[in-house]
């Protein structure tokens, strides 16, 4: 059993080795759900349709096991509010001299848009393959009210902004080019902002634009309200067969769009996944994500979650993927990693090599079953990997309740709906952090500027 070290957030980037229109104003449409509580029910959760699936056992999941000491963030409390509409952040004509680019869709993945009862509006956006935004415009700091920290990461943070155009909140990532270089991330914080502009699907986070100034490097996403399946999870320890099975067919979802995109995603875990304000999921984080046709060789990702053919240094493909698929369901199943062992990442390696998964007694056999078919070395036998492609993982007798043409327009109730107010700015379901001291937004030399041309 592992000890409490695995309640910890996994750090992602420094296991790489590589070196490598301003739409008009929307009006609020609604206010966000206040459920707090992870709802639970019958079998049939993945298949009711929202308007008939509000009668849900109440279970904040506690199973008797060890307190998180880490990570648990404080109960979301209500916080003052306003909504998202379809709408970019907007743009001021010129900018303090950042080299600017921005898409400014004509229409959102929708999530942050409407109540869930209406998600039948949704589909279009949901499910129609990638047309890239392709429209440019110019965004610069000039145009957003920096607020607080959202999240951290190896090169800098994420900002909660208010656009001075529409008072609408995204959120900014923020990347200091010194420290993208220094650890050799220049290729992949590239792909990132390339593969995120591409992409357009309900389940992963949206991307408006991108700047940059001397220093830093920008990129303006829709602010995803509801904090991270991480935080929910260590709050709940593990969760119920029927909630994993939800959170689970959604990534399904957006996994299967982006390696149709011919994108492997390479960085799943429960930190990069966040609830919308309905508890819909949103893939964020692009960082290690890669179009790569067949095989590539990398080393990347988050120990935990390493299939064996990329610890081993071998060419590996979009298969990966669904190796961490099947390392985030055990997760939300047991609460922690199948391969964990003491925090250090040479054992987890070890153990990944190893192979051998010790499943406790309560997980379902369906999904056992379903994660040795996805925990497998062989490649050959791996789910996802098959002549069937994803949808040998969707016909998966786990999945069996799941009607994924509903769940892809989100008209299936999520178990479990943050407690935040839609559209105010209310990050009361992010950690706090100590706030940034240096100014954004600096003139002077931009020695590294050339690398991030795109931006
Ligand atoms: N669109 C968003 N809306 C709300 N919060 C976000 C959004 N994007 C990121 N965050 C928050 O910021 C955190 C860090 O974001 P992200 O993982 O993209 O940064 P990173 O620098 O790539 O991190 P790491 O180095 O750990 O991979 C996320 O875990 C999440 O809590």
């Amino acid at each position: 059993m592992p000890t409490l070290g695995f309640l910890k957030k996994k750090k992602t980037k420094e296991h790489d080795q590589h070196s490598s229109n301003d739409n008009s104003p929307v009006t609020p449409t609604s206010a966000g759900g206040h459920k707090s509580s992870l709802t639970s029910t019958s079998a049939n959760t993945l298949s009711s349709s929202n308007s008939s699936n509000k009668g849900g056992e109440t279970m904040l999941v506690n199973h008797g096991g060890p307190q998180p000491t880490s990570a648990p963030r404080s109960a979301g409390q209500d916080a003052p509010i306003r909504s998202e509409g379809p709408a970019g952040p907007g743009m001021s004509g010129s900018a303090d001299g950042s080299s600017i680019q921005s898409q400014t869709p004509g229409q959102t993945n929708g999530s942050s848009l409407q109540p869930s009862v209406t998600n039948s509006t949704l589909t279009q956006t949901s499910t129609t393959p990638n047309t890239a935004r392709t429209t440019r415009g110019k965004y610069s700091l000039t145009d957003f009210d920096i607020k607080r920290t959202l999240g951290t990461g190896s090169f800098g943070r994420v900002h909660l902004v208010q656009s001075r155009h529409n008072q609408r909140f995204y959120a900014v990532k923020v990347l200091k080019k010194a420290q993208v270089v220094k650890m050799k991330q220049v290729e992949h914080t590239n792909d990132e902002r390339k593969m995120l502009q591409k992409v357009k699907h309900t389940f992963l986070v949206t991307l408006w634009g991108t700047f940059q100034d001397s220093k830093n490097l920008y990129m303006v996403m829709d602010f995803v309200e509801g904090g991270e399946l991480f935080s929910l999870l260590r709050k709940s320890q593990r969760f119920p067969n029927p909630v994993a099975k939800f959170y689970a067919a959604e990534v399904t979802l957006a996994l299967d769009y982006l390696h149709e995109q011919g994108i492997i995603y390479r960085d799943l875990k429960p930190e990069n996944l966040l609830l919308d304000r309905h508890g819909h999921l949103k893939i964020t984080d692009f960082g290690f994500a890669k179009e790569v046709p067949d095989i590539t060789w990398t080393l990347c990702g988050t120990p935990d979650y390493l299939a064996p053919e990329v610890v081993a240094s071998k060419g590996y493909n979009k298969s990966v993927d669904w190796w961490s698929l099947g390392i985030l369901i055990f997760e939300m199943l047991c609460g922690f990693t199948p391969f964990w062992d003491g925090g250090s990442p040479m054992k987890i390696y070890e153990n990944i090599l190893k192979g051998k998964v010790k499943y406790p007694p309560y997980i379902h056999p369906d999904a056992q079953d379903l994660l040795t078919r996805l925990i497998t070395p062989d490649l050959t036998k791996r789910l996802g990997n098959l002549h069937g492609g994803s949808k040998d993982v969707m016909n998966h007798a786990w999945f069996a309740e799941v009607t994924w043409e509903r769940l892809s327009k989100k008209d299936i109730d999520a178990p479990y709906v943050p407690p935040v107010q839609g559209g105010q700015g209310d990050a009361s379901q992010f950690d706090k952090y100590t706030e940034e001291t240096e100014q954004y937004g600096e003139h002077g030399p931009d020695p590294h500027g050339y690398l991030f041309k795109d931006f």
